[in-house]
């Protein structure tokens, strides 16, 4: 099943999951200048960055806003990446969350899932119902897909919605969604114990770590947050379980790492390489593996 492939990538390679979310203006200007197309420009940038970083990491995340905001090219350059992720066997999440009736949920999942922009796991929004994941299970069942479904998000307004106190239990309103996350993902689960229906929990509100990490110990979770939006080490590794049992993402903080650098803009893609090497340290040391 993928999720024990993903397991199996994050005991040899850690735990960081590189974001390439390609802004332009994070790229710098002499590549822009080398290359004619988009597509071409953000497929060089982020080659190099992978082939910097593919012996460091388990898995790259593509947040395709990236690319969608940049037309037909764009996603030109987005399915070039997960092409080339794909050829030298690196496991893909298709950043897209995702969430609609199931009519065009199958659609969706037919687009993420197979085709030119197939990735092994995307992220969805179940905040329309549950039933808006049900196209996607066909997929999970064959072993080789997985999704991390939003449960409780790293931006300020999370607290908006998803921290409402709901009946019968009086508990967060993303403790509901969890629970029939937990129910659906156990038919899917892997041998190595996790289930290939993970979970999206943001690495900036800790409080109640402990408890999402106890109250769902069967859920694999995708971490975003660290460095740009404020999380540290300690505290995504309290949604880890015995150093696996998720990936933190870093998008800003390691594709464009190489700004503070005078020669920054030859050597970004080294720059990648020496973030990620100190994001993956300062988290093992502090999940204590
Ligand atoms: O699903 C996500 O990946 C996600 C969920 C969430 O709660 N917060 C969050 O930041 N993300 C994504 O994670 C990435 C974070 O980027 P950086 O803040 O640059 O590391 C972006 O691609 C976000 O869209």
């Amino acid at each position: 099943m993928i999720i024990d492939r993903l397991f199996n990538e994050v005991e040899k390679n850690g735990n960081v999951c590189v974001g390439l979310d390609s802004h332009l203006d994070y790229i710098p200007v002499n590549l822009k200048e080398k290359y004619q197309d988009i597509d071409e420009v953000l497929f060089k940038y982020n080659k190099e960055i992978i082939d910097k970083t593919c012996d460091l990491v388990p898995v790259y995340k593509l947040q395709i806003a990236y690319y969608e905001a940049y037309g037909i090219k764009g996603l030109l350059g987005y399915k070039k990446t997960i092409e080339y992720l794909r050829s030298i066997k690196k496991i893909t999440i298709g950043d897209i969350k995702r969430g609609d009736i199931s009519s065009t949920a199958e659609m969706y999942a037919k687009a993420h899932f197979e085709g030119e922009f197939e990735v092994d796991f995307i992220t969805l929004n179940p905040y329309l119902g549950f039933d808006t994941l049900t196209p996607f299970l066909k997929y999970i069942e064959s072993g080789e897909k997985g999704v991390f479904v939003l449960l409780r998000t790293s931006n300020p307004g999370a607290k908006d919605i998803q921290y409402l106190k709901v009946s019968p239990k009086d508990e967060y309103l993303y403790y509901i969604v969890g629970d029939k996350l937990n129910e659906i993902g156990t038919k899917y689960r892997g041998s190595c114990g996790y289930s290939s229906i993970g979970a999206v929990v943001g690495g900036t509100h800790v409080d109640e770590a402990k408890e999402i990490r106890n109250r769902y110990k069967n859920m694999f979770f995708l971490i975003p947050g660290y460095g740009h939006q404020g999380a540290t080490g300690k505290d995504v590794s309290l949604y880890l379980n015995n150093g696996n049992g998720g990936v933190i993402n870093s998008s800003r903080g390691i594709i464009t790492a190489y700004k503070n650098y005078e020669d920054g803009n030859q050597r970004f893609a080294d720059y990648a390489r020496k973030a990620v090497l100190e994001m993956r340290e300062d988290i093992q040391s502090e999940s204590g593996v």
